[in-house]
């Protein structure tokens, strides 16, 4: 993981702020070239010495605008002038654990490339660069030297905003990410190992033919993209107290802007274009905001920025190279690209060492990358555990005793940082018990812990939340199923008989028809139509018209008789509890009945009761509450509602729905009643 829990000491020692540290700024002028049409025109540019040129003034031809800069190249300038002059000085910083970085920038065809890569007759920054690195690097890193040092590379363009690996093009658009320390990474890049230049142009140049050229009016190899070449150069003690350092170089290879007026650019080209002239004019904002102090330097409005953050107003020793052409058809271009260049030299940069103590006795902190990424860009993003195995990066062997130090018991783990907080507070006398790597390691451990257990806590009432939905999705389907079913045509119930039973039980209408049958039971629905009504059979077909709107129950002869029946048994047998459980009937009135029966012997009929004392007639037939509106004949085929069987089955009492009047009842809730009559008796 590169940068992840790493102590950064500077050389001045921790806690001082680093020295500052200028963004320095050469401007390179190239030559007329040959197939430039009127080449032996005056160039727009004129040198005054190594480090100022000047340049008409377009508003008044009487004057000139003059620059000043580290160092003015002129167009006799080799290769070889530039890399010595400006570039070869800041390689020194690598080996100090210190960023430094190389850009190269400038409108389309004014020599950038040809600046950082040049030719093999002319090798440009990128090739001397590499030469002397890797020189630098076996020397000081030989045996018998304190430090062994390893030099990996990495390559890959920033393409209409996309960040492409040119090591493995396939890998496709990779994220930019910031550790916590303030240090840019691109979790999943290729990172190859390189110990000659035989190596890294093994590695360079195949990446080199994968990099986005196009044709322009301008330039016929112009690039499209930007392209930075990442050299890390990474440094182990060899003694006590065994320090790590990593120095990052970037050489970077910035896209030209383009005046899409002169380039001719039309579809993708244009395209291209704009994204680049985007780039660039972040660059710019980026730039003003650093030299005008601004608390928002907004270097994620591009990925570009967003790459150049430790290098621009951060922490690498940094040149910018601006490359400009002569011809005074590029005179506009030019004049802007130096106004940028002389923004560009007011920045300051921090450059600090990047050090930490060697991991000796800890393995490796495996952080995935999900726990670097948020969820959406750890889809886009490889893992880190392919970066571990493509990252050539050599790790400190970890120390059997630290085995399963990772697997520790958080308890433990706890109990230790809390024990060294306590250490830690007792100042210089006491005896720090984890140096700082360890205790750093143990601390994201542990947040990494308290992360899972937080995970754990969600997944589970994620879980509970989802039980709950499903039960109550079930209910409502359940209920559904058991309106559903009452809905169903009524024909196809036809005659219901039910087995009766002693205790006022709610049941499915489904259960309900699986009861054994009562031979005499029988129950019909009567369909009223205004004040005609019709008795129908509910097995007959005239019976399968649709519901109407309004229904009433009716019992059969045989079942009231039978209810009645029940009544009258309690009435004659029931002690004066059960004599309670009738509706109307209190314990005042319960002792009446039973001191009634002992005088005159059983009740013959339930209409009996009016013949108690303390019971009135009028109280006797609210007691009954028997309508008569049955169209048979026969008196004791009255036709019951559900409401007036309450009188009889007194659990009915405790449903609120069983004080509706029966006629307000829909066919559903009629046939509900129904079933919880039949259930009764
Ligand atoms: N100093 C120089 N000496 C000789 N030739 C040069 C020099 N600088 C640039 N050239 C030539 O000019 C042409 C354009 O240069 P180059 O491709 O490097 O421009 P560029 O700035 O990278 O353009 P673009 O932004 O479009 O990629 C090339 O043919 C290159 O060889």
């Amino acid at each position: 993981i590169q940068g992840a829990g790493r102590c950064r000491l500077n050389k001045g020692g921790a806690g001082r702020r680093p020295p500052p540290a200028r963004v320095r700024v050469a401007v390179r002028l190239r030559p007329f070239l040959d197939e430039t049409p009127g080449a032996s025109e005056l160039s727009c540019v004129r040198a005054i010495d190594s480090c100022s040129l000047e340049v008409a003034n377009w508003r008044n031809y009487q004057e000139t605008l003059k620059y000043q800069f580290d160092a003015f190249y002129g167009e006799r300038s080799s290769q070889q002038d530039i890399y010595v002059g400006s570039v070869q000085p800041i390689l020194r910083h690598l080996l100090e654990g210190q960023n430094s970085s190389v850009l190269a920038y400038g409108p389309t065809g004014a020599g950038k490339t040809h600046t950082m890569l040049g030719s093999p007759e002319q090798p440009g920054v990128i090739p001397r660069a590499l030469v002397d690195l890797l020189q630098l690097t076996r020397e000081e890193g030989a045996e018998g030297r304190p430090w062994a040092l390893s030099v990996t590379m990495s390559y890959l363009e920033i393409y209409q905003e996309k960040v492409l690996d040119l090591l493995d093009p396939a890998s496709g658009d990779l994220v930019i990410r910031e550790d916590c320390r303030g240090n840019i990474l691109i979790p999943g890049l290729t990172q190859k190992p390189i110990s000659s230049f035989t190596d890294f142009e093994r590695y360079f140049l195949p990446a080199s033919g994968n990099r986005t050229v196009g044709a322009t009016r301008l330039n016929q190899r112009s690039s499209r993209s930007h392209a930075v070449l990442l050299v890390k150069v990474d440094q182990r003690e060899r003694v006590a107290p065994f320090r790590q350092r990593e120095g990052k170089l970037y050489l970077i290879d910035l896209a030209g802007s383009e005046d899409n007026r002169r380039t001719g650019n039309q579809g993708l080209r244009l395209k291209e274009s704009g994204a680049i002239n985007t780039s660039l004019f972040v660059l710019g904002k980026v730039v003003d905001a650093l030299n005008q102090g601004l608390p928002r330097v907004p270097y994620r409005d591009s990925k570009l920025t967003r790459l150049l953050q430790d290098s621009l107003g951060g922490s690498a020793h940094s040149i910018l190279i601006a490359n400009i052409a002569p011809e005074r058809r590029f005179y506009l271009d030019t004049v802007s690209a130096l106004n940028f260049a002389a923004r560009s030299k007011e920045i300051i940069n921090r450059p600090f060492t990047n050090e930490r103590l060697q991991l000796h006795v800890l393995p490796p902190v495996k952080l995935s990358q999900k726990e670097l990424l948020g969820p959406s860009e750890a889809k886009r993003a490889r893992g880190s555990e392919e970066e571990e195995t493509r990252s050539p990066e050599p790790v400190a062997a970890p120390a059997p005793a630290s085995q399963g130090f990772s697997n520790m018991d958080p308890a433990m783990l706890d109990r230790l940082l809390s024990l060294d907080r306590m250490l830690g507070s007792q100042g210089s006398q006491g005896i720090p018990l984890l140096n700082t790597p360890k205790r750093e390691r143990m601390v994201l451990l542990k947040t990494v812990e308290e992360k899972d257990m937080e995970i754990q806590r969600l997944k589970m009432k994620q879980k509970e939340l989802e039980a709950k939905v499903l039960a109550q999705e079930t209910t409502e389907e359940e209920e559904k199923e058991n309106s559903l079913s009452l809905l169903r045509p009524l024909s196809r119930r036809t005659v219901i008989e039910a087995k009766p039973l002693k205790k006022a039980v709610v049941m499915p209408l489904q259960l309900i028809q699986e009861q054994t049958a009562s031979p005499h039971a029988k129950i019909h629905i009567l369909k009223k139509k205004g004040r005609k009504r019709k008795l129908k059979s509910l097995d007959t077909s005239e019976s399968q018209k649709p519901p109407q709107d309004c229904w009433e129950l009716e019992i059969s002869p045989e079942l009231l008789a039978h209810g009645r029946q029940k009544i009258l048994d309690l009435l004659n047998e029931g002690s004066a509890r059960d004599l309670r459980s009738l509706q109307r009937i209190g314990q005042k009135k319960a002792q009446l009945i039973v001191g009634w029966r002992e005088l005159h012997g059983p009740f013959s009929q339930v209409e009996d009761l009016e013949r108690v004392d303390g019971i009135s007639a009028k109280q006797m037939a609210s007691f009954l509450k028997v309508r008569s509106r049955s169209p048979s004949s026969e008196p004791a085929a009255r036709p019951l509602t559900p409401l007036t069987l309450l009188p009889f089955f007194p659990s009915c009492r405790r449903t609120s729905w069983a004080w509706l009047p029966a006629n307000a009842l829909a066919p559903p809730e009629c046939c509900l009643l129904t079933s919880i009559f039949l259930t009764l008796v």
